[in-house]
């Protein structure tokens, strides 16, 4: 390997690119897994959960998906000894350790997530959180948090206040910020009148939550917005405009989710955009096909165009890279890694992009450069640096993988009903 190695950092270097000091810099970028990859989005609140409700789908009954939280905690550590570097975990409120009870959305605390807290120290893994705003009869009219019952509200308002209570809880514990993101599903099939009057109930909900105060070392609170969802294709309440403004005018996270805009329009092009009027941004990498259908990422030209545009805004720091697929036509385990891998392997090739020098040619007029560069970066050596990267950091190669996740399959998921 040393050879080809060598060879594969010569040709970088001659376009100006230090191999070393990109894996540097990718060593130090944690992504926040998603826990619900691990059993298609159903949550432990009872042993037959599944996801229900308007605004998010997903399919498959591949065997061997997670029944509780120490199956869950289990692919996790197989998931995340796949995965080169050191990754966040995202999880949801349906996640909680219930032991059995019924423990309803506005009764959850800390306490239901001391054994996700404690199990994430001992694994040195830092916890983001949501609330969960679906699979639930309150839910079922297709509004919460905008919904003109007040019954139903007040219930949804209750959820958030704790949800974000059970962040902090995590950010406390883990000594740095944990995230918050908050998404609702709200949104109608069919044509509604009053719009405007969703909008404003949502706002005023969102003021009423967000008025408790936690501690900004401990919390970090942002807004997903969404287009359309099936069930809700006429019209979503927290749309991009509405979720832009909350963010700007009360200085929260604005989340993008890929897969929550018109199928031709790519959130690459809105980073540079938000960032002009916010200081961090989540985001939700995921790979919609036609519709938000949540498939697991690889590496396609959404995922270079958006991490090229993290590496090149400068802002790979100051976003929190999240994760959001969930198929269950696949090994869950295998899906993870590999959409996991292949998000790492889009910033791998960003940071190895010769930006100095396409900038000049751009700067120049040099079009013509800018293009050949641009076009001669695609086949350069990149999966013998990638290949490297997860041996230097104690992990498998993609060709290792695929063999040891169908091991685990036959060793662990077989086993379960
Ligand atoms: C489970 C997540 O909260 C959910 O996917 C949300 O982030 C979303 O993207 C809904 O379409
Ligand atoms: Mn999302």
């Amino acid at each position: 390997m040393g050879n080809i190695y060598e060879y594969a950092k010569e040709q970088y270097a001659e376009v100006g690119v230090d191999v070393k000091d990109a894996l540097e810099k990718l060593r130090k970028i944690s992504l926040s897994v998603h826990c619900w990859q691990g059993d298609d989005v159903g949550g432990f609140e009872t042993p037959d959960s599944q996801l229900s409700g308007g605004g998010i789908q997903v399919t498959g009954n591949y065997p061997g998906k997670a029944g509780n939280p120490d199956e869950l905690k289990k692919d996790l550590e197989k998931m995340y000894s796949l995965l080169p570097g050191k990754h966040r975990l995202n999880l949801h409120a349906i996640y909680g350790d219930f032991k059995g009870k019924k423990v309803d959305r506005n009764e959850i605390g800390p306490e239901h997530f001391k054994t996700w807290s404690d199990w994430a120290g001992e694994q040195g893994i830092k916890l983001d959180f949501n609330g969960t705003f679906f699979s639930h009869p309150m839910a079922d009219s297709g509004f919460t948090l905008s919904s003109k019952d007040e019954k139903i509200r007040e219930f949804w308002i209750e959820h958030a206040k704790r949800s974000r209570e059970i962040t902090a809880f995590f950010g406390k514990e883990q000594g740095s910020p944990s995230v918050h993101n908050l998404w609702i599903p709200d949104g109608a099939k069919d044509q509604v009148v009053d719009r405007m009057g969703h909008r404003t109930i949502l706002k005023n909900s969102l003021d009423t939550i967000y008025d408790q105060k936690l501690d900004g070392r401990h919390i970090r609170d942002a807004v997903e917005c969404k287009l359309f969802g099936i069930g809700s294709e006429s019209y979503v309440v927290g749309s991009h405009e509405f979720y832009m403004g909350y963010a700007l005018s009360r200085e929260k996270l604005l989340c993008l989710d890929m897969g929550h805009f018109h199928p031709t329009e790519s959130i690459a092009d809105k980073i540079s955009a938000v960032y002009q009027y916010l200081d961090e941004i989540l985001l939700h990498v995921s790979r919609p096909v036609r519709w938000d259908s949540d498939h697991v990422v690889t590496l396609n030209d959404d995922i270079y165009a958006l991490m090229q545009e993290l590496v090149r805004s400068g802002k790979i720091n100051s976003t929190y890279i999240g994760l959001d697929f969930f198929d269950g036509t696949l090994n869950r385990i295998g899906a993870w890694a590999v959409g996991a891998r292949a998000s790492l392997k889009g910033i791998l090739f960003a940071l190895l992009e010769p930006y100095s020098q396409l900038k000049a040619y751009e700067e120049e007029g040099n079009n013509f450069g800018r293009l050949a560069l641009l076009e001669e970066m695609k086949s350069k050596p990149f999966g013998i640096i990638w290949d490297e990267y997860c041996r230097e950091m104690g992990t498998l190669t993609d060709r290792e993988m695929l063999s040891d996740v169908l091991s685990y399959e036959k060793a662990e998921l077989a086993e379960r009903k």
